[in-house]
């Protein structure tokens, strides 16, 4: 069995730097760099205080302790966006999608559903929560793009970004018998994804050979990952990380994935094609590919982006 790293995942100051700087430069070349090895970095963000994380986190509680009728109400035109409840495979598992989650609009008519007076303090919360970790998301790749000298193509992404905003909640075990899985081991179809949990562990990703490393996310940090989406999008360059959550914590375990998503169609730059790197993956519409693979749940990992778009050269 594969072993359990006990290493860190690297983390990346990215904040407050000025762009063009020498200090900025250099950190969008670690972050792409990371992004390559690893697929994945733990970031410390200023935004996220404890008081305000604790507030975050509190409205999270709230929400999955409705009952799991006016959960369902959840729904949504696009595949694995709205409530999914536990099941057999997977029974400690629950998830929420708030959709456009930067819009205050959107984040008020979810929370209309879920209480029929509203719900001012949730709204008001998860929509702050939601944008900051939006702008995280739009430096991280602002920064990928430089750092391959292809930045000229992160306008189109900043004007057809869509974010969905997930909650998950993984309760603990009931016996011995029931299994630990939380999540099962998969790689992420959005674009990027930036997640921050509540003190419990539990996530793990595969770094190298076949290696496990359990996430310890220190105080105020996010981690950031890519995804197949991206993967493809950089010609096979960035890594797709597989990752789980294992429950073994005795509590309730929280957490929030920001997840982007390109409204329309994502294609490799011709930059990162050449004779030595021809192109992997035909150009794709991301929300199509959503569909593909929830019609093919089987290939939670990059086999389904390989059979929806691979070049076989
Ligand atoms: O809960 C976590 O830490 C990970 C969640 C996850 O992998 C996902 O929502 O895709
Ligand atoms: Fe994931």
């Amino acid at each position: 069995m594969a072993s359990l790293a006990q290493s860190k995942l690297p983390i990346i100051n990215i904040e407050n730097l000025k762009p063009g700087s020498k200090s900025w430069i250099l950190a969008c070349h670690k972050v792409r760099h990371t992004l390559e090895e690893y697929g994945c970095f733990m970031v410390v963000s200023d935004g996220l205080s404890q008081d305000f994380k604790n507030e975050v986190y509190e409205n999270v509680k709230t929400l999955f302790d409705l009952p799991t009728e006016t959960k369902m109400k959840n729904t949504s035109d696009k595949p694995l966006h709205g409530y999914l409840g536990p099941f057999r495979t997977r029974p400690l598992y629950e998830s929420m999608g708030i959709e456009h989650a930067t819009s205050v609009e959107d984040v008020v008519s979810f929370a209309n559903l879920m209480w029929p007076s509203g719900n001012h303090q949730f709204s008001k919360t998860i929509h702050s929560y939601a944008s900051l970790v939006s702008k995280l998301e739009k430096l991280v790749r602002k920064m990928v793009f430089e750092s391959y000298g292809v930045e000229k193509y992160d306008e189109s992404f900043d004007e057809s970004m869509a974010y969905l905003l997930k909650l998950n909640k993984y309760r603990p075990r009931k016996s011995d018998d029931e299994t630990n899985v939380g999540a099962m081991i998969h790689t992420d179809k959005n674009f990027l994804t930036i997640l921050s949990q509540n003190q419990m562990n539990g996530l793990e990703v595969q770094i190298k050979d076949g290696e496990w490393m359990s996430v310890d996310f220190s105080p105020s940090s996010f981690v950031v990952m890519a995804t197949d989406a991206f993967m493809a999008w950089s010609n096979g360059r960035i890594k797709s990380p597989s990752h789980r959550v294992l429950m073994n914590a005795e509590e309730d375990r929280y957490s929030i994935a920001l997840f982007s998503f390109k409204k329309g169609i994502i294609e490799t730059p011709e930059e990162l094609v050449d004779d030595q790197h021809p192109l992997k993956f035909k150009p794709f519409d991301h929300y199509k590919f959503l569909e593909f693979y929830a019609k093919n749940l089987r290939y939670l990992d990059e086999r389904a982006l390989m059979l929806y778009c691979g070049i076989i050269n």
